[in-house]
């Protein structure tokens, strides 16, 4: 049995696959770019989530599309904290998608459940942030960084080479005393992949899950590597989102990451009665 024992996320993933929904609170993502709209926003947004079945809302502050600039922390940190704040007394799971040790740490004050960190913890100070707090962490893998991942992504063997990165990140975390039932591993779909690769990731989470003894995060929502095979527009991925999100769920993860919380929700209810023996 695998739970996110930790603190006060303690959910036991044995039961069914959890549904994260994403909130990012970057300029980009609100129609002014406002400070206090955002905030207005981010809340009614996370009501929405939570009223449609949320397990975990992921919080980011910084773009990491592929190109996406760099934030600087005071800017990230002004972003997230007020979000956290406010969305802490909604008392649903809240994550923090963040590469930042300063944020990681504001993040944990404040009562942030997870650490979700695209880079794995590698920023200098990454690992000391989390490694005294009880907090669930989630490790993804990536090829380069948001600026340069989408260049030239190449690997001897994509699955052997993600297992590979991601065990090394756990004999790190482990090293410094993190608890292996904190962490969630992540293939980190589109960060530094082609389509093919992305999709030879998604036929293999069972293997890394087995592997590495983890469970496994996926979030593919809405992305290129959906695009690539519906030709749709990112606003018209739904269907393709859900699928993969079904595709991912059927190679055993036990988390998706996605846009569309409402839709998921009833997705996997179907897939558990499906696929669970009721009797
Ligand atoms: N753990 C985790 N965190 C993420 N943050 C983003 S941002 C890019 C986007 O949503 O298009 N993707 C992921 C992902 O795949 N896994």
């Amino acid at each position: 049995r695998q739970y996110l024992q930790c603190g006060r996320f303690g959910h036991d993933l044995a039961k069914r696959p959890l549904v994260m929904g994403i909130l990012n609170v970057t300029p980009d993502s609100f129609s002014d770019g406002g400070r206090h709209q955002s905030l207005e926003f981010a809340f009614e947004a996370a009501e929405r989530m939570i009223k449609d079945g949320v397990d975990i809302i992921d919080i980011g502050g910084e773009s990491t599309r592929p190109g996406a600039p760099a934030v600087p922390v005071q800017e990230e940190l002004r972003r997230v904290m007020p979000v956290i704040y406010a969305l802490r007394e909604l008392g649903v799971p809240l994550s923090i998608d963040t590469c930042k040790p300063e944020v990681m740490r504001e993040a944990i004050i404040a009562g942030a459940d997870m650490i979700n960190d695209v880079n794995a913890f590698r920023a200098p100070g990454a690992v000391d942030a989390v490694k005294d707090s009880d907090c669930a962490l989630c490790v993804m893998h990536m090829q380069g960084t948001p600026q340069d991942m989408q260049a030239h992504p190449g690997y001897a063997d994509v699955v052997g080479d993600v297992i590979g990165f991601l065990r090394e990140r756990m004999d790190t975390l482990r090293a410094a005393g993190v608890a292996h039932e904190r962490v969630t591993i992540d293939p980190g779909f589109g960060f530094g992949k082609t389509v093919d690769h992305n999709y030879i990731l998604l036929r293999n989470i069972s293997r890394m899950q087995h592997e590495l003894g983890l469970p496994v995060l996926a979030g593919l929502s809405r992305k290129s590597m959906i695009g690539a095979v519906t030709g749709r527009p990112l606003e018209q991925r739904l269907a393709g989102s859900l699928a993969g999100a079904l595709a991912a769920v059927a190679q055993g993860a036990r988390i998706v990451r996605v846009h569309d919380v409402a839709e998921t929700v009833d997705a996997l209810k179907v897939w558990q009665a499906a696929t669970t023996d009721n009797r």
